[in-house]
């Protein structure tokens, strides 16, 4: 009986590399991709893909740009094999892309894999075999020579069976399953074996691909197997060195940055991570850490919402909403500071017309995946003042004054602190035109109104409806809204004071109109506000002047 359960694990082996150069290198270039969803993703669904799915995905693939697809598992159903020969008789396949089918080590496997393939201009036939102690012993009952000799079986047959297709441009690809916990020179061995007797060259090359089938181990252990694995590899002429990283430990993307940076020139994955138990390497999230960080990727996912829309729809699973560069929420701050810094990021953006991507809390422009700017903010009640007064101005193009944001944000919060849920935007916008009196009848409402000037003051007679009473305003000022305050003052017997008062367009047009925001302060400095929206700029100062009051009369 064991107290503490973790006695149960032990850990898993690392290898000695002190030579390590890989932890001070970059990315600099993207590696090949070969995407796995139609095999390695496809074999790890409850309902594997129809043909209609695999081509929609196939299709999709290659729109992305992938040029090395592996689309099936021949020997494991009619669909499969079937799926092959869809896509070679109905000529599917692009001249650039190069077709990848597995089989496992099997003569009878092997021979209908091949089969599978007739007719194809070029393909890859990847064969794998177990090499990892636990797979030699309880899954084989078989020993080193043996497990080497199964390997240099199956290339053998393979290897006949290309020299008899001599029209098929061919490339062999192997792996030792699991690698990352096959005993380091062992994996050596088989490999250096595969490569001697395929003999690749530069019409047949050779990918050795090393998998971490099952993922045991920290990411750097993996740079130091595969650098490791590189630097004793006799000789790795037309021979690409490929990794197949899975995700068990919720490292794979780690994995395979650190794989890359150990030597590897090729990387297997799905979109989205799919794949057996935690999945495959997700191609798109390494396609993107390389595009935020200036390498392009040689991928294209620029309308990632056609691109979860096809991966939802064939893997029948839904994508995460945290999932990185593509998740719903993934460019979504709803909270105050985050906010904030975003909104500020775009105004620096804006005004210094900068090329270079810079704005805090998004690592990456979200049209890059086509993804509009709308969505970046959301608001709720860990929202600041940023958040709402970035939405009007995205959607609505109201620039509104720093203490009109805080005024305005207050209510915002009263609001969502009640509701508890996020508030859309069309909430916001009626609480902003509620709130200031942006609305067709409010409470005091300019009717017609005279002015002039006389000996340097602004004289105003203005007939005002005020919940339906009709009032006469008169009064005089420096300036039109300081002459409607004074005879406001008069008429409602109160004490107020112009505070700040700022307008703006709303549009480039001839026909734009005039947006104005006015402050007026009570007597005891609290400050009331009042916004109008109209086509002559005279009658938006005086509206909003009176909506600023009709708060003040409404406290
Ligand atoms: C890590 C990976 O993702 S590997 C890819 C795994 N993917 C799949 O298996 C999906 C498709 N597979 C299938 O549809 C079926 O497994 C088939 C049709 C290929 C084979 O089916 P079956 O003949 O019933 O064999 P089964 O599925 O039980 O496979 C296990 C047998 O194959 C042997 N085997 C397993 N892998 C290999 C291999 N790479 N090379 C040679 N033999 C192998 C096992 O030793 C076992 O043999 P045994 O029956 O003599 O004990
Ligand atoms: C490369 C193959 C056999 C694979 O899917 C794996 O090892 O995970
Ligand atoms: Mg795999």
């Amino acid at each position: 009986m064991i107290s503490d359960p973790s006695q149960k694990y032990q850990p898993a082996c690392i290898v000695s590399n002190p030579e390590r150069a890989w932890p001070g290198k970059r990315l600099t270039s993207a590696p090949r991709w070969c995407s796995t969803d139609l095999r390695d993703g496809n074999q790890a669904l409850a309902n594997p893909m129809d043909h209609e799915r695999k081509l929609m995905y196939f299709n999709h693939l290659v729109q992305c740009g992938f040029k090395e697809i592996e689309v099936a598992f021949p020997s494991a159903s009619e669909t499969e094999f079937e799926f092959v020969r869809k896509l070679i008789d109905q000529d599917y396949i692009p001249d650039d892309v190069w077709v990848q089918v597995i089989t496992q080590a099997r003569p009878d496997l092997i021979r209908m894999t091949m089969e599978s393939l007739r007719g194809a201009k070029q393909a890859i036939i990847h064969v794998y075999n177990a090499t990892a102690p636990i797979f030699r012993e309880v899954v084989f009952q078989n020993s080193k020579e043996q497990t080497v000799q199964l390997a240099l079986d199956a290339v053998g047959l393979i290897k006949q069976l290309c020299d008899e297709r001599p029209d098929t441009t061919w490339c062999l690809e192997y792996s030792p399953e699991t690698f990352c916990f096959t005993e380091l020179d062992f994996a050596l061995e088989i490999c250096e074996a595969v490569k001697d007797l395929w003999e690749p060259s530069e019409s047949r090359p050779l990918i050795l691909n090393l998998p971490t089938t099952v993922e045991v181990n920290t990411p750097n252990v993996f740079a130091d197997q595969i650098e490791l694995f590189m630097r004793n590899f006799s000789d790795l002429t037309h021979v690409t060195i490929s990794i197949h990283p899975h995700n068990d430990r919720g490292t794979g993307v780690a994995t395979a940055e650190l794989g890359v940076l150990g030597g590897a020139q090729r990387v297997e994955g799905c979109l989205f991570g799919n794949g057996e138990r935690t999945g495959n390497v997700d191609l798109l999230t390494l396609a993107m850490n390389l595009y935020s960080q200036g390498v392009s990727p040689n991928l294209r996912f620029d309308d990632i919402k056609k691109t979860i829309e096809v991966a939802e729809y064939c893997n029948r699973i839904p994508v995460h909403p945290r999932h990185p560069y593509a998740g719903e929420l993934v460019f979504t701050a709803f909270s105050g500071s985050h906010q904030d810094a975003i909104k500020k990021g775009f105004a620096n953006r804006l005004e210094k017309g900068e090329t270079i991507w810079n704005v805090p809390y998004l690592p990456i422009d979200p049209c890059d995946l086509g993804c509009a700017y709308e969505e970046v903010i959301r608001v709720n009640n860990q929202s600041g003042k940023s958040g709402a007064a970035w939405l009007i101005e995205q959607n609505h193009g109201l620039k509104l004054p720093r203490s009109l944001q805080v005024d305005f944000s207050e209510k915002v919060k009263a609001f969502t602190n009640h509701s508890g849920c996020e508030m859309s935007l069309a909430e916001i916008w009626q609480l902003f035109r509620e709130s200031y009196g942006v609305v067709s009848q409010p409470d005091l409402q300019l009717v017609e109104y005279e002015s002039k000037s006389v000996a340097e003051e602004q004289c105003i007679f203005a007939k005002l409806n005020h919940k339906g009473r009709e009032i006469v305003v008169q009064g005089k000022g420096a300036g039109i809204i300081s002459a409607l305050v004074n005879g406001i003052k008069h008429a409602f017997d109160i004490e107020i004071n112009i505070k700040d008062y700022s307008e703006h367009t709303l549009g480039l047009s001839t026909q734009s109109r005039a947006i104005t925001y006015v402050e007026i302060q009570s007597r005891t400095e609290q400050s009331f506000y009042g916004v109008s929206i109209d086509a002559d700029s005279l009658k938006a100062v005086l509206q909003a002047t009176l909506n600023a009051v009709s708060c003040f009369l409404e406290q």
